[in-house]
């Protein structure tokens, strides 16, 4: 056990599903898993380990952000073993070349966050996906009939921003979607030499302003989680 999982070693798979939203990791086991077990409900950050056609995998909360984010992975993969984490997470769309409720593989991720800065001593790093599994998405969305969107991200400290056109340069510069937490999951993923990808579902448009609601969030952004679990 460690400080937020209340796992004993051997009960997380190698593999695991990472939404922000625990929730969203409760609907995965119950929907998509055999032989479901929940070995966490620490902080109500709960994680589940079963069986997607036949494959051992688990689904965690990471909670929002990239502090809480960290957390959760330094302990997946120090404690636990895990060797590859695929985020399913929701984002905002900062650029019209994605619309509400389309799938983006991040292929890097941009950020605002201090994390990185206090790492590199204040030069850029640059976290990316693994080249192995975004492969493998993009195959498994064709296979599926998902059209994606591949791209660069930005990952914010800030869900809610005093200046409400922030993500203009972003846009310019083509970064697809604003979420909370890929940049830290890259460069987690790359210090431990582990397999990661986030893979988003837009859940809203900071560009035209449309949304979606938080159980729509939780329950409906199954395409994203089929790509995932076919991939595990
Ligand atoms: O839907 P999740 O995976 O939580 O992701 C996004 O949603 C949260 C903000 O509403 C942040 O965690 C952001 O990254
Ligand atoms: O971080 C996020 C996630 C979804 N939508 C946003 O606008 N921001």
């Amino acid at each position: 056990m460690t400080v937020h999982i209340g796992a004993k070693k051997g009960d997380i798979a190698e593999t695991v599903l990472l939404p922000g939203d625990p929730l969203r990791a409760k609907y995965i086991a119950e929907n998509y898993f055999d032989d479901v077990e929940c070995y966490n409900e620490v902080r109500g950050m709960y994680g589940y380990t079963g069986y997607y056609k036949g494959k051992r995998v688990s689904a965690q909360g990471s909670g929002m952000g990239m502090p809480s984010l960290s957390i959760y992975v330094n302990e997946l993969v120090q404690e636990y073993g895990v060797k590859k984490i695929m985020r399913v997470g929701s984002c905002g769309a900062i650029s019209e070349r994605v619309n509400v409720r389309d799938v983006i593989l991040a292929i890097g991720a941009c950020s605002n966050s201090k994390m990185n800065d206090i790492r590199f001593d204040g030069q850029s790093y640059s976290p990316t996906a693994t080249y192995e599994l975004l492969q493998a998405a993009y195959q498994t969305a064709e296979a599926n009939g998902v059209d994606v969107e591949v791209g660069n991200i930005y990952s914010s400290d800030m869900f809610y921003q005093d200046d409400r056109n922030w993500y203009e340069v972003w846009k310019e510069y083509g970064v697809l979607a604003v979420e909370m937490e890929t940049a830290e999951l890259y460069t987690l993923a790359a210090r431990h030499n582990i397999e990661a990808l986030s893979i988003l579902t837009v859940s809203d448009s900071l560009v035209t302003g449309e949304e979606t609601t938080s159980e729509e969030r939780e329950k409906t952004f199954t395409d994203m989680m089929e790509i995932a679990l076919e991939i595990a």
